[in-house]
């Protein structure tokens, strides 16, 4: 079966942080947008989302036609993806919850047309497990603000045909992004299982009140959050081993690995640990709103896309290299 790449329609269905993401991204594409989500107030909520974000599209460079007036709510889910050239599930993480909404909105839309899921690590062998024509079904795991970040790991189920993945790939191209495949089909994926270790061990120094929830992002964000924006860890640690690089490297910190420096199992979520998190992030964000945060992040990411762009190309090198 051949899918549908070249998508004239989006259909979106949730329309929380993520699906909002992914509607603003198709609509600042030139898109017709159709959206489905069942919160009472959810359109409001989703256009409100959508005006936050464009004014970081349009500095980032709207396709023509693009206008956020393409964007249509609708009542039902069989509304939502009946003409939809290419459908994205944003609902909640929750494998029962996926497991019936893909029953439902693979057996309403177009056969070819595919079907990508947001989700974080769910495993799409499992939430595709009821849907119709599951061959075109695939995850396609966004990062937040999904209009801006260009990441997107592809990954397929046991019943997803290789094909449907290289063409949900080559679609979220065609969306400005850059696609990963992941090929193995593994809880959290690459990413989250990164970031997921990451959060546990952070949660850990405030259990133990070795660091506040500001003093943790602050070692993050004038150090390693710098370097990770145009180079991984282990190229950054490649060059950490000077002239000889990685087998130096290797020689010289490998013994560490045997330190007991990481816990990674996730400390006990204590009402204590809770309130320590919940007041140490709003003594952070002190007197800011949450939508006046998401423009500073936008034009703190927009500078970083352009600065880290306009660098490569000094070198030689493409954005997506
Ligand atoms: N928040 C994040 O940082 C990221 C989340 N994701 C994934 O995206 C998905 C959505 O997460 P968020 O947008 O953060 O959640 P959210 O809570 O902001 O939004 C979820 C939306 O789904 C709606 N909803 C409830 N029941 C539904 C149903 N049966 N069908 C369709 N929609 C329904 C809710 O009304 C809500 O608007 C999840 O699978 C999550 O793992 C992926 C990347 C990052
Ligand atoms: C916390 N999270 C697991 C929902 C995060 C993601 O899935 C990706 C992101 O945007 O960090």
């Amino acid at each position: 079966m051949s899918f549908i790449t070249d998508i004239k329609t989006f259909a979106a269905l949730g329309s929380g942080v993520i699906g909002s993401g992914w509607v603003s991204r198709a609509l600042a594409h030139g898109l017709d947008v159709v959206a489905w989500d069942p919160a009472p107030g959810a359109e409001a909520a989703l256009r409100k989302r959508v005006a936050n974000a464009w004014g970081a599209l349009e500095k980032q460079g709207l396709a023509p036609g693009a206008s956020q007036d393409r964007l249509r709510f609708v009542a039902t889910i069989e509304e939502c993806v009946r003409d939809a050239d290419f459908i994205q599930e944003s609902a909640p993480e929750r494998l029962e919850l996926k497991l019936e909404l893909h029953a439902q909105i693979s057996a309403a839309a177009k056969p070819n047309a595919l079907i990508g899921s947001s989700t974080s690590g769910l495993l799409p062998s499992e939430f595709y497990e009821n849907a119709t024509h599951p061959e075109r079904c695939v995850v396609g795991h966004p990062f937040n603000p999904v209009y801006l970040l260009p990441l997107v790991e592809v990954v397929g189920g046991k019943n997803t045909a290789p094909e449907a993945v290289q063409a949900a790939m080559e679609v979220y191209e065609s969306l400005g992004m850059r696609p990963l495949h992941v090929r193995k089909e593994v809880p959290g994926f690459i990413a989250d299982r990164l970031l997921e270790a990451l959060w546990r061990e952070a949660l850990h120094l405030v259990n133990d009140g070795v660091a506040t929830t500001g003093e943790i992002d602050d070692a993050i964000r004038f150090g390693a959050g710098l370097r990770w924006s145009f180079m991984g860890t282990f190229l950054t640690y490649t060059l950490a081993g000077g002239d000889a690089g990685m087998r130096h490297f290797m020689a010289q910190f490998g013994p560490a690995l045997q330190l007991p420096w990481t816990y990674l199992p996730a400390p006990e979520l204590t009402e204590k640990l809770i309130d320590d998190v919940v007041d140490g992030t709003s003594e952070q964000l002190g007197s800011h709103s949450i939508s006046a945060l998401e423009r500073y992040r936008d034009d703190c990411l927009l500078a970083v896309l352009e600065a880290v762009k306009t660098t490569k190309e000094k070198h030689g090198m493409s954005f997506t290299e």
